[in-house]
């Protein structure tokens, strides 16, 4: 299996403060990869690292063979347009409606034609299950569900072979929620997609992630799949997970 994302050692510190002191994972191709821990130990944070959001301080974060420490200014470019992000807040231009929004990345990216644009649009729309007709309301006028499909929609604009997702079923009721869990593992089989996801959602962890990395105190005290993870000493997993291991 190839390796997509490789973390080294990373170590994150804000000003005093010591958010990750060592962070070692692997994240391989075609994976559902989860991170997971308290509020606050640092899972935001990481993401943001993988997408050159954010600097670390010291170890190496390795995404589809580059090393992101040592990455010149065109190339970062380039990679930039391999990966899509969906961050908690969604985050659609309220002045744009959802064609707009997902054109958004093809705009800024490719010379392609307006009708080609249009077609791609369409065709991303139809992929996270919304309509067509949905295309010319604006973020205010769609329901939570939708934005986060429209987000997804604009994040697989430019057909990414990495989806980072930050916590995509916070906020949303339980039938959108699950609802968004089968899309992930629908889009997953249908693009090939190498999926790395924060979550809170006790739910979307079992059904949607292979392999889970726990963040706590710094450091991750578990890496692997959930089947082994309820014999792992930690207060956080005993806490979270309260005991209903699969
Ligand atoms: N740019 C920054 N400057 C200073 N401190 C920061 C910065 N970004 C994050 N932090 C701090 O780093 C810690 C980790 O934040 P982060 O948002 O990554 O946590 P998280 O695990 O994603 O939390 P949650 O589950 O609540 O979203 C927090 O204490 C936060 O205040």
């Amino acid at each position: 299996m190839a390796s997509m994302i490789e973390v080294r050692n990373v170590k994150t510190i804000f000003e005093e403060r010591i958010v990750h002191d060592g962070l070692n994972l692997s994240i391989n191709e075609g994976e559902i990869y989860g991170l997971i821990g308290p509020s606050g130990c640092g899972k935001t944070t990481l993401l943001r690292e993988m997408v050159m959001l954010q600097n670390y301080s010291s170890g190496s974060i390795e995404v589809l063979g580059h090393d992101l420490g040592s990455i010149r200014h065109e190339e970062a470019q380039k990679l930039r347009r391999e990966w899509g992000v969906l961050f908690q807040a969604g985050a659609l231009f309220s002045s744009l409606n959802i064609k707009e929004n997902i054109s958004l990345p093809l705009k800024e990216y490719t010379d392609l034609s307006q009708k080609m644009i249009d077609e791609i649009v369409e065709f991303k729309i139809n992929l996270v299950g919304l309509k067509s007709a949905d295309a010319l309301l604006y973020p205010s006028q769609i329901s939570g569900g939708m934005k986060k499909k429209s987000a997804l929609a604009r994040a697989l604009a430019m057909d990414p072979k990495l989806l980072f997702l930050d916590e995509p079923t916070s906020g949303l009721d339980p039938i959108s929620a699950r609802e968004f869990d089968a899309l992930i593992l629908k889009l997953r089989k249908l693009l090939g997609l190498t999926i790395v996801m924060v979550s809170h959602d006790l739910q979307s962890i079992y059904d949607t992630l292979d392999k889970v990395a726990i963040i706590d105190n710094k450091r991750i005290v578990y890496e692997g799949d959930l089947s082994n993870i309820k014999n792992t000493k930690s207060e956080f997993i005993q806490t979270f997970f309260r005991g209903n291991f699969e």
